[in-house]
């Protein structure tokens, strides 16, 4: 059986093209600039075995030129051109890429050359000019032909094309703006900063000059003498400015660009005022060849921890802007870093707003991620003091990531954390805290509170410090969890003091002992309490201190301070254990105040000790005032 062909409906075929493929309507610049690029890429290649072509590189040029008065927007090129047969083929035929072919030809033919950089591959990009105009007229004229040809439509009633003048090779697309809706304001497209914005945005980077006539304004020549003293007098006249910068700085080798340069480039790309922490320029070949431009930050962006800030590098295809924030390129846990990165090897969709496949983007994400990570490392070992600023800004982001992702991310990141040590009085890595260990020591040690000095005086650090051991001091909420996460380091398990494990057996049985003894006075102390803790227990953990509170079950205290600031999560409660130490003087007052009968006494001393224990662990009383004269109270007595 014969096989048919598939027609298309043409003309709901271009509405299609023209209302559905791209989401924003500002992109049809850009498409008809990256057509004009290719078409004089055509001719520059040409150039190089014709002679006849009788341009060089620096002659070719884009030129956008607005009339207000007409309504129209052109965008002209000395490419090259096209003749009536081009016209019916490429503007004629919806999806007929003619920079493909001409770019497979190349593939196919002997002579290669790097140094040309097709855009067009779809067929489609033309036809965005039809969001934005009511008529678009092509006057183009093909190299090595003295005729040339008028294509106008309107969309989708079809197109006309006539003979007509152009005295040099190349095309001019003119199209005729809509007239404006309350939405839409068509009209911007004919101003000179809405176009230099857009060309900037999207075109910045094409390897050819685009040029506009811009306004400028000059002080007027003073004529007579007595002129001298009046204020300067100002008057406005036309330019042509190439408003493109053409060669990205990334494209550049690093011996080419100074550190003013990268300097410069991020303060105007990312509106900065402060130089960036680091640079990391990076140019790969391999599966995917990609060059990028990444910057640390020097300090915390304002908008960070709000929902305003969005992750995501710049991501360039050949220099064209395919997307502004693309956030798959940088993992959560690095944020903070800013950036481009340019691939001529991303395999587009046809609106060029989005990638068909993410295999490309997942490899050159996950070598941007080891990049970062390697800079990072280095910053660590040969600028201290620059990373302990880097790590002040963004630590806490480092941290999250060990905890996101159900710890996924946990040996990657766990070299990069660091953390104040109580013997060395500075911040200090795991690893640093590993060469250090005691032979004995069993534990890497860590205590979470406020601040530094609170955590210092927690009853449970100083019993770890009496033992000559070093402990981490943690003062951000999501500390316990990330110590949690990690685990260990090396095999060398992570413990926090107010653990249970830690205690030695011999002093946990005797503690357990004392426990058993003491069972009516400590039953009673959980009583007066009124289900404020899950257990009153002699404190196996030797200390100073009269109290101290620990935890039972999954939710340490340190998880519920972290969930209280979580709207909706303020539900989890850790089972509170009140330690209290046999043989601290008010253990003895309370059980003689219980043995002799006063039972009021020795409720509210165990009111003022569960009390102390909770301000101790860092948590704030439900009634301060009646704790105060709880106090006030028993010490008149
Ligand atoms: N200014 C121009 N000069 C010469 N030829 C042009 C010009 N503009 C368009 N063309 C021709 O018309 C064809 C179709 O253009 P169109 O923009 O629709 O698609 P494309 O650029 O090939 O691909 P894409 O949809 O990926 O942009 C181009 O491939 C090219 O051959």
């Amino acid at each position: 059986m014969a096989k048919k062909q598939f027609k298309a409906e043409s003309k709901r075929l271009l509405e299609l093209m023209i209302h559905s493929i791209y989401t924003n309507r500002e992109i049809f610049l850009r498409e008809l600039i990256s057509n004009a690029s290719d078409a004089i890429d055509k001719l520059c290649y040409l150039s190089l075995t014709d002679d006849k072509v009788g341009l060089g590189r620096g002659d070719f040029a884009i030129t956008i030129t607005q009339d207000k008065d007409a309504g129209t927007l052109t965008v002209s090129d000395n490419g090259i051109g096209m003749d009536k047969q081009a016209l019916e083929e490429n503007l004629g035929v919806i999806a007929k890429s003619g920079s493909l072919q001409f770019k497979e030809n190349l593939e196919k033919g002997e002579e290669k050359s790097d140094d040309i950089d097709i855009i067009g591959q779809f067929g489609v990009g033309f036809y965005s000019a039809f969001m934005v105009s009511d008529t678009v007229t092509v006057i183009s004229r093909a190299y090595g032909s003295d005729t040339a040809y008028k294509w106008v439509s309107s969309g989708a009633d079809g197109y006309t094309i006539t003979e007509c003048e152009k005295d040099t090779v190349g095309t001019d697309i003119i199209m005729k703006l809509k007239a404006d809706t309350e939405d839409e304001h068509y009209s911007q497209y004919l101003e000179e900063w809405p176009l230099r914005e857009l060309i900037k945005k999207y075109s910045n980077y094409i390897r050819y000059p685009i040029q506009m006539m811009v306004t400028k304004s000059r002080p007027i020549e003073k004529k007579e003498v007595d002129d001298e003293n009046k204020a300067p007098e100002y008057e406005s006249y036309q330019e042509l400015e190439t408003i493109n910068d053409r060669v990205p700085i990334w494209h550049k080798k690093k011996s080419e660009v100074s550190d003013e340069d990268y300097n410069q480039f991020y303060k105007e790309h990312f509106f900065d005022f402060t130089d960036p922490a680091k640079v990391i320029h990076i140019s790969t070949e391999g599966v995917v060849s990609y060059e990028a431009l990444l910057f640390i930050p020097s300090h915390l962006p304002r908008d960070y921890f709000t929902k305003d800030y969005e992750r995501g590098l710049q991501l360039y295809s050949s220099g064209v802007l395919i997307m502004d924030k693309c956030a798959d390129l940088i993992p959560e846990h690095f944020r903070f870093v800013r950036g481009v990165v340019d691939s001529q090897d991303l395999s587009l969709n046809i609106s060029r707003e989005m990638l068909q496949q993410d295999r490309q983007l997942q490899v050159i994400a996950s070598s941007i991620e080891k990049k970062v990570k390697r800079e990072l490392v280095k910053m660590l070992e040969n600028e201290r003091e620059q990373y302990e600023a880097f790590f002040k800004n963004f630590g806490i982001q480092l941290k999250y990531g060990v905890v996101g992702d159900y710890g996924a991310h946990k040996d990657a990141l766990k070299d990069l954390l660091l953390f104040y040590s109580s013997t060395e009085e500075k911040l200090c890595t795991l690893a640093e805290y590993v060469s250090r260990m005691k032979e004995d020591q069993k534990y890497i040690y860590y205590a979470c509170g406020e601040t530094v000095a609170k955590v210092d005086r927690l009853p449970q650090t100083e019993a770890i410090k009496a033992k000559g051991y070093e402990v981490l001091y943690l003062t951000d909420e999501v500390d316990d969890f990330v110590m949690q996460m990690l685990h260990d380091v090396d095999g060398k398990e992570i413990k926090s003091v107010a653990s249970d494990d830690i205690v030695d057996e011999s002093e946990k049985k005797a503690a357990e002992d004392q426990t058993k003894e003491n069972k009516e006075l400590l039953d009673f102390v959980k009583e007066s309490l009124d289900g404020k803790i899950k257990e009153a227990r002699v404190s196996a953990k030797p200390g100073s201190h009269a109290v101290c509170l620990s935890s039972d079950g999954g939710v340490t205290l340190e998880m519920e301070k972290y969930f209280s600031m979580m709207k909706g999560e303020e539900g989890v409660k850790a089972e509170r254990i009140l330690e209290l130490s046999a043989s601290h003087p008010m253990f003895a007052a309370l059980k003689s105040a219980y043995d002799s009968g006063d039972k009021e006494l020795a409720g509210k001393l165990s009111q003022v000790l569960f009390s102390q224990a909770q301000l101790i662990a860092g948590f704030s009383l439900e009634d301060p005032t009646a704790y105060a004269d709880l106090v006030c109270e028993l010490l008149s007595k």
